[in-house]
């Protein structure tokens, strides 16, 4: 099952990816998404290996962003993979079946190709302008969310969208009435003053269940 919520993880001024990922896994999240930018293959490997170790003490799911070989080496749930990252198809190769392989639109095109190459989800943004990510896509907003999702319901495209990109909790009503399966943020939580809290209004406006 996809998780509604994806937590992505970050360093903040005071805390470490592992900090961040613990306190996120504290506050009742259940999907962690590893990513680790600007470090050496084998930094990546260390954050990784205690980061599953967090995951499995809370039983939450790790996903590894960009690098399937770590997730492979530390059992990761999966992989997300972005336009510039290793295609999806290969890495479902190296990853057997198991394991989530997601994948990052920004284009109705974008989610065509991702849907053919049979990934478990799509992260679909930027939603709103974000200082997390650098070279970001064009921004969507709510109508080029709709209008993506609409075309999916034409096209009889059935893979679950998770938007990104800014969302804040007053975003979460629209972008589920839109028909996103679920968001993914990063600053949101990590800089959250109540981490609890904030997951749990998260929730609040997101529907129980499965895809
Ligand atoms: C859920 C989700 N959606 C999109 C992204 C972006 O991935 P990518 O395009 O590979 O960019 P980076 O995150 O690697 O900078 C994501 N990470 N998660
Ligand atoms: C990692 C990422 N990918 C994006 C995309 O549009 O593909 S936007 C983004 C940043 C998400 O962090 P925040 O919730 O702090 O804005
Ligand atoms: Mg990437």
């Amino acid at each position: 099952m996809i998780s509604r919520l994806h937590y992505i993880s970050q360093e903040t001024a005071d805390k470490s990816h592992l900090q961040n990922i613990e306190e996120a896994c504290q506050a009742g999240v259940d999907w962690v998404q590893l990513r680790v930018k600007n470090k050496s293959d084998n930094e990546v490997l260390a954050i990784a290996t205690e980061a599953k170790e967090i995951c499995k003490k809370y039983k939450a799911k790790l996903i590894i962003n960009d690098h399937v070989a770590i997730a492979k080496k530390v059992k990761a749930n999966g992989v997300h993979l972005g336009k510039e990252d290793m295609d999806p198809a290969e890495a479902r190769e190296i990853l057997g079946d198991r394991p989530y392989i997601g994948g990052t639109a920004n284009t109705w095109e974008d989610v065509e190709r991702l849907a053919m190459a049979g990934v478990d989800y799509i992260g679909l943004g930027p939603f709103r302008d974000t200082s997390t990510k650098e070279n970001l896509s064009p921004i969507l907003g709510i109508k080029g969310i709709s209008a993506i999702l609409n075309n999916m319901i034409i096209g009889d495209i059935q893979v679950p969208i998770i938007a990104i990109g800014g969302i804040q909790t007053e975003d979460i009503f629209d972008l589920q009435l839109s028909g996103c399966h679920g968001v993914a943020v990063a600053s949101l939580i990590n800089l959250s003053d109540n981490k609890k809290e904030t997951v749990n209004d998260i929730n609040y406006c997101l529907p129980d269940g499965e895809f």
